[in-house]
């Protein structure tokens, strides 16, 4: 169920060889790593974020020309918060700058836009620059680059059950027809149908937690860790860790 692609396995000093016609449709990466790719180098941990963005940007192509359909990147979660206030500071700056650069990029490769999360609560530049991303590429019908920005999945499960409970107290929904799907429908992920759950979760940098990610969505998903850290991962990583999705024989439960 878990695989630990290491710097020293061969598959990711070489391109693995990949089945293009299994190409796992929703990838999830946690882009971990950053802050000790700075601090291996004596740079400032505000360098591997802005390296780690530069990765993005890579990886974002790279999956598109895979013919990934959703890829989503966890790039703010609620608890980053409690980071340093000129650290945040930087981060919120990010999605800016990365539209600032890569919208032309983005249309060019028919990618579109979402972004999961209280965004409400972001910087109203941080806000304006999602909201101008998503406007400029919501015509693109190719890949999905879903960002999960001031996201959290315990928090966003409460949110789903609250917007259930108030479908059943206006008399919108009936306690016994709640199922699955009713909580499909109530997550932020509900936009992604039918890609809504991740087929392959990605964790860079050697740790091994889902860290408050997707977990519902990732019920069946194959988790896949490497030690590569954030702004090391390249297209062949990401082609190394599709290959070992590959190699799995997926049950869904069954035998
Ligand atoms: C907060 C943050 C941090 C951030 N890092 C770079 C990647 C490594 C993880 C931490 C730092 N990146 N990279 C891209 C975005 C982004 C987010 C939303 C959006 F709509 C467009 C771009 C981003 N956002």
């Amino acid at each position: 169920m878990f695989a630990f692609l290491n710097k020293n396995d061969p598959a990711e000093t070489t391109t693995p060889a990949i089945d293009p016609q299994r190409i796992p449709a929703h990838v999830a990466i946690i882009m971990d790593g950053n802050g000790r790719w700075a601090k291996a180098r004596h740079l400032p941990r505000i360098a591997g974020h802005k390296e780690g963005m530069n990765t993005v940007k890579k990886v974002t192509i790279a999956a598109s020309d895979l013919g990934v359909k959703v890829l989503t990147l966890y790039a703010f979660s609620t608890e980053n918060w409690k980071r340093p206030t000129d650290e945040v500071n930087y981060l919120m700056q990010l999605p800016v700058s990365f539209f600032d650069t890569f919208v032309p990029d983005l249309v060019k490769n028919n990618v579109q836009v979402q972004v999961m999360g209280y965004t409400d609560k972001l910087p109203a530049k941080t806000q304006k620059a999602v909201n101008d991303a998503i406007a400029d590429t919501k015509d693109c019908d190719g890949m999905i680059l879903n960002f999960a920005l001031n996201y959290g999945s315990r928090s966003e499960i409460v949110s789903g059950i609250q917007a259930i409970a108030a479908q059943v107290q206006a008399g919108e929904l009936a306690v016994t027809d709640i199922d699955e799907a009713t909580v499909d429908q109530a997550l932020m992920t509900a936009p992604l149908a039918p890609y809504h759950d991740p087929d392959l979760l990605i964790r860079t940098s050697g740790e091994e937690r889902i860290s408050n990610f997707l977990l519902w969505q990732i019920a069946y998903s194959e988790l896949v860790f490497t030690d590569v850290k954030w702004p090391d991962f390249t297209a062949t990583t990401l082609k190394a860790c599709i290959a070992d999705y590959q190699s799995r024989d997926r049950r869904f439960g069954g035998l």
